[in-house]
């Protein structure tokens, strides 16, 4: 198969994992007899010193030409610390989401047997845990009106969902719940926020067309809980881009690590394929990055855009057998792990091709 993949690896430890996912789509490419070619793009903090803007145009022409785009992260520490700034790498991720249309993004929540006990939460409420995450990607408080008034005093952003980007959400994870446990967990404020209600309203509605689906509705806050309480309790779950974003960042806890987890941002055109982890300054330069979130994005790409599933497969194949072999970055190493177990980034993604 003949496939063109945009390379952005963005800023921080996103350059450091995407080059490790870069080097495992290769080997694949060579066992399976792909033809694949690459090109890289700058994003972020990256994109922002090469030419100011943190999404430059050349970077979304690529994008739009390319069969999908392997991302990596963007952020950097000094427009963390500096709130004024105007121009800031998060918002070359946001453009690049709004202007490919990606309003789905996938968030799987694979535990790996090997890393039960990398979690913080206790083995025998997690073994057999497998969350599918469906985060609303183009809409929601990201996206609304936002404004400083009362001469700087006053600041308001605004939680705005139309009818049709509800409904689009709802039907892909609806379709995923069919081909999974036909259960799905929609999650909202819908006891406070009128964007909710009328998410839960949507909900209700595409929910007729999926009689076999059994659909439940959990506020944002009790589903936080719930998720640390009983894991396998969900199966498919639905939410919106803010609360997407802050419950897979608690589920990583269920995986062992941010550095577990992969997304895919799906949606009218090119597909992106990301870590749902930051650039990480804390640990940037270090070399000790978990590289697997990339290498199961990279595996979800080969899925979802390539339809190349025993190719997917390999690769999760790869990281399954690498960890049964004890193999550990130092995110998913726990007291037991031998220290000459624990490896840094590159030779983690050694360990992966080596099994490939
Ligand atoms: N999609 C993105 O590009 C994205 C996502 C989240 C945050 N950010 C940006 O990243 C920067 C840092 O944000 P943050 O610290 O809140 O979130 P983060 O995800 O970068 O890091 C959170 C914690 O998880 C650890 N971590 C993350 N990925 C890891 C990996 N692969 N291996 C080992 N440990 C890992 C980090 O060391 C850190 O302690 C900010 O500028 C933020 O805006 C970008
Ligand atoms: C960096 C930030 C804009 C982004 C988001 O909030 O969507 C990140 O946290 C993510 O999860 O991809
Ligand atoms: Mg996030």
């Amino acid at each position: 198969m003949k496939k063109h993949i945009l390379i952005v690896p963005g800023d921080g430890i996103g350059q450091e994992v995407t080059a490790v996912g870069k080097k495992v789509v290769e080997k694949i490419a060579a066992k399976f007899g792909h033809e694949f070619t690459y090109d890289e793009a700058l994003i972020g903090h990256a994109a922002i010193e090469a030419t100011g803007d943190p999404l430059p145009e050349e970077t979304l022409v690529k994008m739009k030409a390319s069969d999908a785009v392997l991302f990596g992260a963007v952020g950097h520490p000094k427009y963390d610390n500096d709130p004024s700034a105007k121009v800031r790498p998060e918002q070359g991720l946001l453009k690049m989401r709004k202007e490919l249309g990606l309003y789905a993004n996938l968030r799987p929540i694979k535990l790996f047997d090997e890393l039960l006990e990398a979690s913080s939460i206790k083995p025998e409420l997690l073994k057999g845990a497998d969350i599918l995450f469906f985060r609303e990607l183009t809409g929601d408080v990201y996206f609304g009106k936002r404004e400083r008034i009362d001469e700087g005093n006053t600041a308001y952003d605004t939680m705005i969902y139309s009818k049709y980007e509800v409904e689009r959400i709802a039907r892909k994870a609806f379709d995923a719940a069919m081909t999974r446990g036909k259960k799905l967990m929609s999650v909202d404020k819908a006891n406070v926020l009128e964007s909710s209600r009328l998410w839960r309203e949507v909900v209700l509605e595409v929910a007729k067309d999926y009689p076999e689906v059994q659909l439940e509705h959990q506020f944002v806050d009790a589903a936080a809980m719930l998720l640390i309480k009983d894991p396998r309790k969900f199966d498919v779950v639905v939410t919106g881009n803010l609360f997407g974003d802050i419950l897979t960042d608690e589920a990583s806890q269920i995986a062992g690590s941010m550095g577990m987890l992969a997304s895919a941002s799906i949606g009218d055109s090119t597909g992106v394929y990301e870590p749902i982890h930051g650039s990480a300054h804390d640990i940037t330069g270090k070399g000790v990055a978990n590289p697997l979130a990339s290498i199961l994005s990279a595996a979800l790409m080969l899925d979802i855009s390539f339809g190349l599933k025993a190719e997917s497969e390999a690769i999760i194949a790869a990281v399954d057998a690498t960890l049964k072999a004890g193999y550990r970055t130092g995110d998913i190493a726990d007291a037991s792990t031998p220290k000459n177990m624990i490896l840094g980034t590159d030779a983690m993604g050694e360990q992966i091709l080596s099994r490939i």
